[in-house]
């Protein structure tokens, strides 16, 4: 699976934990789906078969680090061919609501007093498809706490044990270091902290003038 040239194009969404990427993405796929345009909402972990492994394993509390990112590098691997390539050879916008970034940031934070780092990550993850593009989501982990609370998805009790709020301020300055070291072309930061129907124009704007350069929107 190395191939890296295809009809559609491949769109991330990733930043923290509560930051809005899920939103975005549904706004951005009924959007296209309005017009007609050929695309697919997607998320990791993925719906597959290791996707429902993996999501398992991440509501226990003790799994060695090393685990985790072997099954997140290896849902991937599966996510990328069983779903992702098909899609995109088939002309269609892929949007990923979370990809590749999330398992840099957040598997080395987790693993760094556990011998992992950044580059046996990124070895794991060499087969993965890299995206067109990738927008960051970039928001105060207080306030995005506080949103998912208000909202009612979430409550103390039942964070996962990747939201504990230092963990996610470290995920942030990851998320942004990933930003600084790669080009514009590359990544997008929008500052997360406006409304839906703001964040949304600047994603749509975005978007759409990478599809017309790309040649798949007219
Ligand atoms: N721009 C925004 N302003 C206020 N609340 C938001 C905004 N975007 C999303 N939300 C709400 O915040 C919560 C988390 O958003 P979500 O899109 O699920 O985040 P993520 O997918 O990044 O975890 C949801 O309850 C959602 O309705
Ligand atoms: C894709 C991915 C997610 N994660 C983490 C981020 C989330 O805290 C958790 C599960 O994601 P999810 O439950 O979908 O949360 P969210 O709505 O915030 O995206 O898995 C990793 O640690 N590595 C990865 O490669």
């Amino acid at each position: 699976m190395t191939r890296q040239s295809w009809a559609g194009f491949f769109l991330v969404l990733d930043g923290i934990d509560g930051c809005g990427k899920s939103t975005q993405a549904k706004n951005l796929y009924h959007h296209f789906r309005k017009m007609n345009q050929k695309v697919h909402i997607t998320t990791e972990p993925s719906q597959g078969d290791l996707g429902q492994i993996l999501r398992k394993y991440l509501k226990k509390d003790q799994n060695p680090p090393q685990l985790d990112a072997l099954l997140f590098a290896a849902d991937r691997i599966e996510h990328c061919h069983d779903e992702i390539l098909p899609a995109l050879n088939d002309g269609k916008l892929v949007i990923s609501d979370r990809y590749r970034d999330s398992s840099y940031i957040y598997q080395s934070i987790q693993g760094k007093n556990d011998g992992i780092n950044r580059a046996w990550i990124e070895s794991i993850n060499k087969f993965s498809l890299t995206p067109d593009f990738t927008i960051i989501f970039d928001i105060d982990p207080k306030i995005a706490l506080k949103r998912r609370i208000t909202h009612n998805t979430e409550n103390q009790e039942e964070m996962d044990k990747f939201e504990e709020i230092n963990f996610q301020y470290e995920i942030r300055k990851g998320f942004k270091e990933i930003v600084a070291h790669n080009p514009k072309e590359k990544y997008l930061i929008i500052d997360a902290d406006q409304s839906p129907d703001q964040i949304f124009a600047i994603v749509l704007k975005k978007i759409n003038h990478l599809l017309k350069t790309k040649g798949i929107l007219l």
